[in-house]
């Protein structure tokens, strides 16, 4: 069976609180993500709007450009915060998510942005499925008001270690996304995420455990803190799964960093136990990894 992973590494998901003040968030996100370095994490994951409230009026209002790349400080604070901070760390830094204004196509976008250890952007992942939701007395979420989808299955290359895909929040529900990046090669799942009180106690753990379960790779979740003074109130709980489906690290609602070893030994052993890797049956059903697949914009 072929490698998925070159050497084991240790994940960090920080599940950060955050608030109303960018430069606060940007400022806490880097103290959090130097104590995850400190503590030897080489891959760290930060959440979905991580410098900015969430919620579809605050998405123009946070939002920053990224064209032309590199976007200059004024342009995007954040990427320029978050590029330092990945050199400072020493890590690969998955920045959860940011609001995007699009300068070529005059739209918004909730985007994240992963940065190797020298501080160069790897990729951009665009919210490819955007959470519009109506559950009558509990929820209601229209992020489509505020925001336009993207378009494409991002997979990351981590080259000391190997290939990883970043999807955001909403993007976990639907099972083909990560069925393609695990087709793919990939050995990790990374979402950051605002799971809410509504949908957070059924439906977090579960969609993490079940997109582990069906790919037999490892999945991390990246949540903020809950803020009940917040419009939003996020359901925490930061996970990572290994590839049998068992969760090595949980929080609760409160800030903090969950940490979990990560290596291709657990990736073999389950695949090599339950072998359903080699028992497809692509005569049957298509393999939705091949075909049609957009993987650029
Ligand atoms: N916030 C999201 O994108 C998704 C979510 O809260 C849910 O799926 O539930």
């Amino acid at each position: 069976m072929a490698k998925l992973l070159k050497k084991p590494l240790k994940l960090a998901l920080v599940q950060l609180a955050t608030g109303a003040d960018k430069a606060a968030n940007l400022a806490r996100a880097r103290s959090k993500v130097l104590e995850a370095s400190s503590q030897g994490a080489n891959v760290v994951v930060l959440p979905e709007c991580f410098n900015s409230p969430y919620g579809t009026k605050y998405f123009p209002k946070y939002a920053e450009t990224l064209l032309p790349s590199p976007p200059s400080q004024e342009q995007s604070p954040s990427f320029h915060a978050l590029s330092a901070l990945a050199k400072e760390a020493k890590a690969y830094l998955i920045g959860g998510s940011i609001p995007e204004y699009g300068e070529e196509t005059k739209k918004y976008y909730n985007t994240s942005l992963t940065f190797d250890p020298n501080g160069k952007l790897l990729a951009t992942h665009r919210k490819v499925h955007l959470f519009d939701i109506d559950i009558p007395g509990k929820i209601t979420f229209k992020e489509s008001d505020a925001l336009s989808p993207g378009n494409k299955v991002t997979i990351v290359d981590l080259p000391e270690y190997g290939k990883i895909a970043v999807a955001i929040c909403y993007d976990v529900r639907f099972p083909e996304l990560a069925m393609i990046a695990a087709r793919k090669g990939c050995f990790l799942l990374v979402y950051p995420g605002a799971f809410n009180l509504t949908t957070g106690e059924l439906h977090w753990e579960l969609q993490a455990r079940a997109r582990a379960m069906d790919n037999q790779i490892y999945v991390g979740l990246c949540s903020p803190a809950r803020d009940m003074s917040a419009d939003y109130h996020a359901w925490g709980h930061s996970i990572i799964v290994d590839p049998m489906a068992a969760v090595q690290a949980q929080l609760d609602e409160q800030e903090g960093i969950a940490y979990a070893e990560i290596d291709d030994k657990k990736i073999e052993e389950t695949r090599k136990g339950i072998p359903i890797y080699t028992q497809r049956r692509f005569d049957v059903y298509p393999d939705v990894s091949e075909g049609k697949v957009k993987y650029d914009e």
